[in-house]
């Protein structure tokens, strides 16, 4: 079985009276894309502030490369991880190849062509000054930041806020390029569709618990896929109406709905026999499941929805 790379067991934040992350299980192993998902609120950051050692636990225990993230020792797990914090902070009397140059020093080993390379693929201008960049441009520099060093790791929170969607694609193909180098990835989003490209596994968190964690792959049979076929005559109802992975199976004229469940070739064995002339099986969403899960004031506060209003 592959290691661990970022262990949490039983892992608490409160502040105050309140329960930010609420006893935590989480494993993510070695070479994983891991999507660590849940809305606004949900206790993403703050458990990953805990994972790097920025913040305290108040409860439990979180392993970071077999270490403790706030041990002094852990400093040698600097030029292991690369991090793009979920609030990151520039220093504005830079230009972006002095910050990239500040974070190199603090992480030792950077490989200078592959910074290069980085920098010119996210259109970055390295004599630019971090002042006047713009929030995805900032996000970028981070993001530099995170990758250069060719880290064994990567913990990146929420790395593509205030990113475009040209950009957002350079972003995953960057991902998909570490995990083939071997690397593991902890990404978290509060968007699904963001990480589902790129992740292997998914975990998701509400109200600082999990409430579901899994392979894509797992998630995505438990979603039900809908499906429509149209006849030249009437379609065969009863004799996909007797198969098992045939479900809910409605007709209307010539068309024939129904919900496939588990593998699709008996249904799709009856359409070709009753020559169907059009299938359409929308993409599989495991976005309902999402919804779903993320529900009605699932964990985030009236403060956070407003806040994602203003970026939507
Ligand atoms: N320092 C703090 N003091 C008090 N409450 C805090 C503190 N940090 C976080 N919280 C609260 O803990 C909860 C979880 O916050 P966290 O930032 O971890 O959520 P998140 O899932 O990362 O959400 P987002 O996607 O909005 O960043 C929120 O209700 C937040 O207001």
């Amino acid at each position: 079985m592959a290691s661990s790379v970022i262990e949490c067991t039983a892992l608490t934040k409160k502040f105050g009276d309140f329960t930010a992350v609420n006893s935590l299980d989480l494993t993510v192993p070695q070479g994983t894309v891991f999507g660590y998902l849940g809305p606004n609120g949900a206790g993403k950051s703050t458990t990953i502030r805990m994972v790097m050692g920025v913040a305290r636990p108040t409860g439990g225990t979180v392993r970071l490369l077999g270490a403790d993230p706030a041990a002094p020792s852990s400093t040698t797990t600097r030029a292991r991880v690369g991090y793009l914090p979920g609030e990151l902070r520039l220093d504005d009397r830079l230009t972006v190849a002095q910050q990239l140059d500040h974070w190199a020093a603090y992480r030792g080993s950077v490989d200078p062509k592959h910074r290069e390379a980085l920098t010119e693929r996210l259109g970055l201008r390295p004599d630019r000054a971090v002042r006047t960049l713009s929030t995805g441009n900032r996000r970028k520099v981070g993001l530099v930041g995170a990758f250069m060093s060719r880290p064994e790791l990567l913990v990146l929170d929420e790395p593509t806020n205030g990113l475009d969607p040209l950009v957002q694609q350079q972003f995953l193909a960057m991902v998909e390029e570490a995990r083939d180098a071997g690397a593991t990835v902890l990404l978290s989003s509060h968007i699904l569709s963001e990480v589902e490209r790129v992740a292997e596994r998914i975990a998701v968190l509400r109200g600082g618990q999990l409430v579901l964690q899994g392979t894509v792959a797992e998630i995505q049979a438990q979603a039900r896929q809908q499906l429509t076929a149209t006849f030249p005559g009437p379609p065969p109802v009863e004799e996909l109406r007797a198969l098992a992975a045939a479900q809910d199976v409605t007709a209307d004229g010539t068309t024939v709905r129904l919900t496939l469940s588990g593998p699709a070739h008996p249904v799709l064995e009856v359409l070709a026999r009753h020559r169907a002339e059009s299938v359409v099986a929308p993409k599989r969403e495991i976005e309902d499941i999402f919804l779903t899960l993320y529900g009605d004031n699932a964990g985030g506060t009236q403060h956070d929805a407003q806040v994602e209003g203003e970026q939507a």
